[in-house]
């Protein structure tokens, strides 16, 4: 990591367990766990979710200690585009969940869930698309088709006329392959890279072979601001921000590193407190008209106690921290 890292002992003595409730199910979870870490520069968020190992959640780890320990940087712009974030809802939920967003001027939409069908993304996105006749959709299904039915699925969706279409397959070739099928076939709808980033050994190869039209990068999965500022300076493809589903204190460096990018062609996944039934200050970092502010989040102490969850729970993120410590100091 690009800082040096302070001693374990004093990580843990400023480590905060929260549970956040949700307004809604995302990624299969109604309850969002994280661990928040005070430091001299301000609160920082290590937050990677439960089922990942080590090696990959201590990239997350830096990214807390390094929002907790360093400055963040000059702020380029104060506040920045946001897309609302629609779950992979039924339709009929779909106004009861985007009226939630600050008149977004963007919605990003999950398909290819686990046990639906195209017909319910088609439905989801259609009712999107009805009520927003103005905004930009986009469509993230996280890897969860193959190929053949990705062409299929984007082919029928490209009809609401989509900004981008995130991650329809696993892998780096499988992004290049469904790009050049919809190109192919006449379909010039963008393909954006996300896992095929933030979960590659080297997160500049979906650039290096085009594979994609642009990049989703994320400040914790990718290790905090100074890394991320790294890999969208060697891009050669337009980057997104996106958030981890962290709460506020995550979005807040997320934010800031938006904020450093000299250009944000698009708008930001950062709206996701809105995801969120309670969040760790009585004023979350939330969007109003689809524009985030730029700014430090520092928690309050009663809300930290009430999101406290029970101690299991503390012990098992704090051990969690140890591990990665470890595989940041042995890096
Ligand atoms: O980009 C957004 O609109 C919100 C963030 C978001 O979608 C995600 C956050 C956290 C985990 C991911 O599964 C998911 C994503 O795939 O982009
Ligand atoms: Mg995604």
């Amino acid at each position: 990591m690009s800082i040096e890292l302070p001693p374990l002992a004093e990580v843990l003595a400023n480590s905060h367990v929260v549970r956040l409730p949700m307004r809604v199910k995302f990624r299969g979870i109604t309850q969002r766990e994280a661990l928040l870490i005070k430091g001299p520069a301000g609160w920082g968020e290590f937050s990677a979710f439960v089922e990942y190992a080590p090696a990959e959640a201590s990239r997350w780890l830096a990214a807390g200690i390094e929002a907790a320990y360093e400055s963040f940087p000059e702020p380029l712009r104060a506040t920045i585009p946001v897309n609302a974030t629609l779950p992979a809802v039924a339709a009929s939920e779909v106004g009861s969940v985007l009226e939630k967003y600050d008149a977004p001027h963007t919605i990003k939409i999950k398909v290819a869930e686990k046990g639906q069908s195209l017909q319910d993304d088609l439905a989801r996105v259609a009712e999107a698309r009805r009520l927003y006749p103005q905004a930009a959709l986009r469509v993230d299904a996280n890897m969860g088709w193959d190929i053949a039915q990705a062409v299929h699925a984007l082919k029928a969706l490209s009809d609401y006329d989509l900004q981008y279409a995130e991650q329809p397959v696993p892998g780096i070739t499988g992004l290049a392959q469904v790009r050049e099928q919809l190109r192919n076939a006449g379909i010039t709808l963008k393909i954006a890279a996300d896992e095929a980033v933030r979960k590659h050994t080297d997160p500049l190869e979906v650039s290096r072979l085009g594979a994609a039209d642009l990049m989703v990068i994320k400040a914790q999965p990718l290790g905090g601001i100074a890394a991320v500022l790294d890999i969208a300076q060697q891009a050669e493809l337009d980057v997104v921000i996106s958030s981890a589903l962290d709460s506020s204190v995550g979005l807040a460096q997320a934010a800031a590193l938006a904020s450093a990018l000299p250009e944000l062609p698009y708008a930001c996944g950062l709206s996701t407190g809105t995801l969120f039934a309670d969040d760790v200050c009585s004023e979350p970092l939330l969007a109003t008209a689809g524009y985030l502010p730029v700014r430090r989040i520092n928690p309050d102490s009663d809300k930290l106690k009430q999101l406290r969850p029970e101690q299991q729970r503390v012990d098992w993120w704090l051990h969690r921290v140890e591990q990665c410590y470890e595989q940041l100091a042995n890096a």
